[in-house]
C-alpha cells in the first residue's frame, strides 16, 4: 500500500472523549500493523497546561482500555509514543497559535483534525491563518456534527472553504469508515445478479434500523438541542440510504460517488404538513431495563436540569424516492436509543412470486439481510425444498451465510477511524462527506422538523429496552409488512 511519507496529524482536542475512545486507538492499531508511514508525526493539543508525558500518562490510562489487555503491547506503545508530541493551545486564542506555526513545517503536509465543539471551527480556522499554520497542502478533518440546520452547515461550510479548498476538506461520517458498509458498494457493485435484481421490479421495501442500546452518555447539553433525527438520521442513516439507492458510480472516486448520493438526497419525497403524520413516528425512553439493570428515563439523565423535553431519542420514518429505480418502494428507517440490542441492518425484502407454484407455502418472499454490527455479515434467505419423503414438496426457509469475518486478514474488524485516518494521508476523500450532499441531507431534515413541529406530531413514550413507541410498529404493519427484528 503507498501511503504518502510526510504527514503531521495535528488533534484539537486531544484530552476530549473521542480522541481517548476512538482517534488515538486507531492511531495506535495502525502504528501497530505498520499502515501509518515511517515519518508521520502526530500533535496532541489541548488546553491543560502540561508537559508530554503527562499527557501521554493520560492518553495511555485511556488508550489501553479501548485497545483491551489481549491486545496491547507495551513496546508498540512505546514507539507509538515517540511519534506523539504536544502543545498547550487555547483554541479561541491567537496568541497560542505561534508555537504551533513554530511546530508546522511547510515541506509536510499538515492535517488538522478538529475534534472540538462545532461552534470552535471559525475561530480555529482563523487563527490558523493569521498565524501562518497553513500552507496549499494543508488539510481539515471535521467531526459532526457540521451544523444544527442548512442555515448553520452552510456558515460552518463557507467558514472552512475561506481557508481550505473543498479537496482538503474531509467531513467525518464514521459510518462511511466501517469496513461493512464499504462492504455495501461491494456487494451491489462487483456481484451480477444482485446489480441486475436491485429495483422496483424485484424489491417490495427496504428497512434500516440502526439501535442502539447506549442512552446519550452524558451529552445532555448537546443531545437535547438535537435528538436523533439530527444526531444519528441526518448524517448516518441518510448515508446508509443513499448506498443501497444511488446508481451505480462510473469510477470509485469521491467525485462520482458523491454525484450519485446527491441525485438521491434530491429524489427523496418531502415528508411536510401534508405527510407527516402518517410517515413520521418520534420517541422518547422513559425509565425501563437493560441486561437486567434499572437504566433511568431521558429525563433522568446526568445533566437534565428540565422536567420536560420535546427531543425524540427514537424515531421512524417512511420515506420514497422519486425515481425511475426505486418509485413506489418504500424505505422504512429506524433508530433510536436504550433499544434492547445493538443493531444495525439493512434488509432487502424482495417481491413474492408473480404466480406460486407450491401450495401450501406462504412466504415466498426472499430477504437479504446486510448485517453492518454487530456479527457482521451477509444473509440470504431463500426457500428450498425440505428434505423428506412425507411430503411431497414441503418448503422451508433457509440462509445462506457470509461471515464478514471469514473474509478477513485480521483477527478482528477494524475501527472506522482506522480507515479514515488512511484515507485522510493518502488524500482519498471517496468516503468522506461532501458539501452539496450534507446540505442536501439538511434539506430533507429541516422540513421533517418543521412539519413535526406545525403539525404537533408528538413524542411517544417507550420504555428503555424496548423497540420504541408501539406506533413505530403501526408504521410499516398498516401497509402489511413488519420490522425484521
Ligand atoms: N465522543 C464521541 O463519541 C463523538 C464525538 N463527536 C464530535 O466530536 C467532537 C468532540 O467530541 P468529544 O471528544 O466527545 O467532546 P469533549 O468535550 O470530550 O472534547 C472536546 C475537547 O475540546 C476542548 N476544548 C473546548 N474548548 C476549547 C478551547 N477553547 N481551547 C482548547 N480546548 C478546548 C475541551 O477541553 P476542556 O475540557 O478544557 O474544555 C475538550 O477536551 C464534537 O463535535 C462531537 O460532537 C462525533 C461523534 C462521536
Ligand atoms: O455519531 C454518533 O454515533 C454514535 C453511534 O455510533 P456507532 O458506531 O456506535 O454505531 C451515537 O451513539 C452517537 O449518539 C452519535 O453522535
Amino acid at each position: 500500500m503507498s501511503i504518502e511519507a510526510g504527514s503531521d496529524l495535528i488533534i484539537f482536542g486531544a484530552m476530549g472523549d473521542l480522541s481517548a475512545r476512538k482517534l488515538f486507538p486507531a492511531l495506535y492499531h495502525l502504528h501497530h500493523c505498520d499502515l501509518l508511514p515511517e515519518g508521520t508525526r502526530i500533535l496532541g493539543v489541548a488546553r491543560p497546561e502540561q508537559g508530554l508525558d503527562d499527557f501521554l500518562l493520560h492518553l495511555k490510562a485511556r488508550v489501553q482500555p479501548a485497545i483491551g489487555a489481549d491486545r496491547w503491547s507495551e513496546d508498540t506503545w512505546m514507539s507509538f509514543s515517540a511519534r506523539c508530541d504536544y502543545l498547550v493551545l487555547d483554541f479561541a486564542e491567537r496568541r497560542y497559535y505561534q508555537a504551533l506555526a513554530d511546530w508546522v513545517s511547510k515541506d509536510r503536509t499538515a492535517i488538522y483534525y478538529l475534534a472540538t465543539p462545532p461552534g470552535l471551527f471559525d475561530q480555529i480556522c482563523t487563527h490558523l491563518d493569521s498565524s501562518q499554520c497553513l500552507f496549499p497542502s494543508s488539510r481539515i478533518v471535521l467531526e459532526k456534527p457540521i451544523g444544527h440546520d442548512l442555515a448553520s452547515c452552510k456558515q460552518v461550510n463557507e467558514i472552512v472553504a475561506q481557508y481550505f479548498t473543498e479537496e482538503n476538506t474531509y467531513r467525518i461520517d464514521h459510518y462511511l469508515g466501517k469496513e461493512t458498509v464499504q462492504n455495501l458498494l461491494v456487494l451491489r457493485f462487483a456481484n451480477r445478479f444482485i446489480n441486475t435484481q436491485w429495483d422496483q421490479g424485484c424489491i417490495d421495501h427496504v428497512q434500516i434500523t440502526v439501535a442502539e442500546t447506549v442512552g446519550i452518555e452524558g451529552r445532555w447539553s448537546y443531545y437535547d438541542r438535537y435528538g436523533q433525527l439530527r444526531d444519528m438520521v441526518q448524517n448516518h442513516l441518510m448515508q446508509l440510504l443513499c448506498l443501497v439507492a444511488m446508481e451505480p458510480p462510473n469510477a470509485m472516486t469521491a467525485e462520482a460517488i458523491r454525484e450519485e448520493k446527491v441525485k438521491i438526497l434530491r429524489a427523496l419525497r418531502r415528508i411536510d404538513d401534508s405527510n407527516v403524520a402518517q410517515s413520521v413516528v418520534r420517541g422518547q425512553y422513559s425509565a425501563g431495563w437493560h441486561q437486567g439493570n434499572a437504566v433511568p428515563g431521558y429525563l433522568q439523565e446526568e445533566g437534565c436540569e428540565l422536567k420536560e423535553s420535546d427531543t425524540e431519542t427514537f424515531v421512524a420514518i417512511k420515506a420514497h424516492i422519486d425515481n425511475w429505480r426505486w418509485a413506489g418502494v418504500p424505505f422504512y428507517l429506524r433508530t433510536g436509543k436504550r433499544m434492547p440490542e445493538k443493531l444495525t441492518e439493512i434488509v432487502i425484502t424482495y417481491k413474492s412470486l408473480p404466480h406460486n407454484i407450491f401450495s401450501g407455502s406462504e412466504d415466498t418472499q426472499n430477504r437479504l439481510v446486510i448485517r453492518l454490527q454487530p456479527n457482521e455479515g451477509i444473509e440470504m434467505q431463500m426457500v428450498s425444498k425440505q428434505n423428506t419423503l412425507k411430503s411431497k414438496m414441503a418448503l422451508v426457509r433457509q440462509t445462506l451465510n457470509l461471515d464478514f469475518l471469514g473474509s478477513s486478514d485480521l483477527d478482528r474488524i477494524p475501527d472506522a477511524y482506522e480507515r479514515l485516518f488512511i484515507d485522510v494521508i493518502q488524500g482519498d476523500q471517496s468516503l468522506f462527506v461532501g458539501r452539496e450532499e450534507i446540505e442536501e441531507s439538511w434539506v430533507w431534515c429541516d422540513v421533517i422538523t418543521q412539519a413535526c413541529g406545525r403539525q404537533n406530531v408528538k413524542i411517544k413514550p417507550y420504555h428503555a429496552g424496548s423497540w420504541g413507541p408501539a406506533k413505530a410498529e403501526l408504521i410499516i404493519e398498516k401497509d402489511g409488512r413488519a420490522w425484521n427484528v
